[in-house]
């Protein structure tokens, strides 16, 4: 076949002598590592998901939800974001590599890319037939987030499932892409470039190894930009800083400190994620 093509050829070329190009089962190793993360830090499995698709909120619950106050609506899904928060933590931590990056550039990673992650990870959670998703036990359409009065981010954040479960992405597609979100080597605070660069390169040959090999190449096309999944992550982050300002009390007392970290907290202060 052609030569072996460096697969990463914006890897500064110190990096590249220092470290030679993985071989084959080195990448499988790390495909079947993401897809095994990925499987154990879900907080529910695609299988049962997908059963539960039959259990909606009736029209009587849904009007319960309209009748609860903003403030207790906000404060649900503040926790709720958090929960998804933490298995992405978990995620992440467990994808070889992400350990041996320094604390700084872990925090900053998951600071960045989590929300991210939480986004793709919810179209499993989507049914693009009726447009609901599982949310508290039931799937719900997007009227029940109607009392949280932000209905364009709720509008948002449905039709990107929408989009996203055309592409009818696997289980390991799901994770390999979960994990190059994460990956992100381009970020400012980033202190050390060439470990996540590394790893940034190892993953992407991984995906793209997991595509040929299905001839799934053609999905690359269809997948949201990065553009797209970054403004709906600062929309979300807008709206928070709106409500903050407005309920600063109930933000500081009732919102989960680790939510509060990583949305309402100004970019570039450091944030513990324990
Ligand atoms: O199996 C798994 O791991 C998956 C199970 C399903 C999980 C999942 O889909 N999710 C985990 C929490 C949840 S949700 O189910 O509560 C939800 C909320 C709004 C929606 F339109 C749709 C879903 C969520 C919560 C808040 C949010 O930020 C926006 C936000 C706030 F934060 C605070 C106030 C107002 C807003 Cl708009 C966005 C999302 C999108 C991902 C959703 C993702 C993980």
């Amino acid at each position: 076949g052609s030569e072996q093509q460096n697969p990463c050829p914006d890897m500064n070329h110190h990096t590249f002598l220092e470290s030679a190009d993985p071989c084959m089962t080195e990448i499988e190793n790390l495909t079947q590592n993401v897809w095994k993360s990925h499987q154990e830090t879900c907080q529910f499995h695609v299988e049962d998901l997908q059963l539960l698709r039959g259990l909606i909120f009736t029209r009587e619950e849904v009007a319960i939800y309209h009748q609860k106050p903003m403030e207790e609506m906000w404060e649900r899904c503040a926790w709720r974001i958090t929960e998804a928060i933490q298995y992405v933590v978990e995620f992440a931590k467990r994808v070889d590599g992400f350990m041996t990056l320094c604390q700084n550039d872990q925090i900053v990673l998951l600071k960045a890319g989590a929300m991210e992650v939480i986004l793709v990870r919810m179209c499993r959670a989507f049914n693009c037939e009726n447009n609901t998703v599982f949310f508290e036990g039931k799937y719900a359409g997007p009227e029940i987030f109607h009392s949280l009065g932000c209905g364009d981010l709720i509008s948002s954040i449905f039709s990107f499932s929408q989009a996203l479960s055309e592409v009818q992405l696997t289980e390991q597609e799901i994770a390999l892409f979960s994990a190059l979100l994460l990956m992100n080597a381009n970020h400012p605070w980033i202190q050390e470039k060439g470990k996540v660069t590394r790893l940034q390169c190892d993953l992407t040959t991984a995906f793209k190894q997991l595509l040929k090999t299905h001839c799934r190449e053609g999905i690359l096309a269809k997948l949201p930009s990065k553009g797209r999944l970054r403004s709906l992550c600062q929309e979300h982050v807008n709206r928070v800083r709106l409500f903050r300002d407005s309920h600063p009390v109930i933000v500081h007392t009732l919102f989960p400190p680790l939510y509060q970290e990583l949305f309402s907290s100004d970019p570039d202060s450091q944030s513990i994620t324990q």
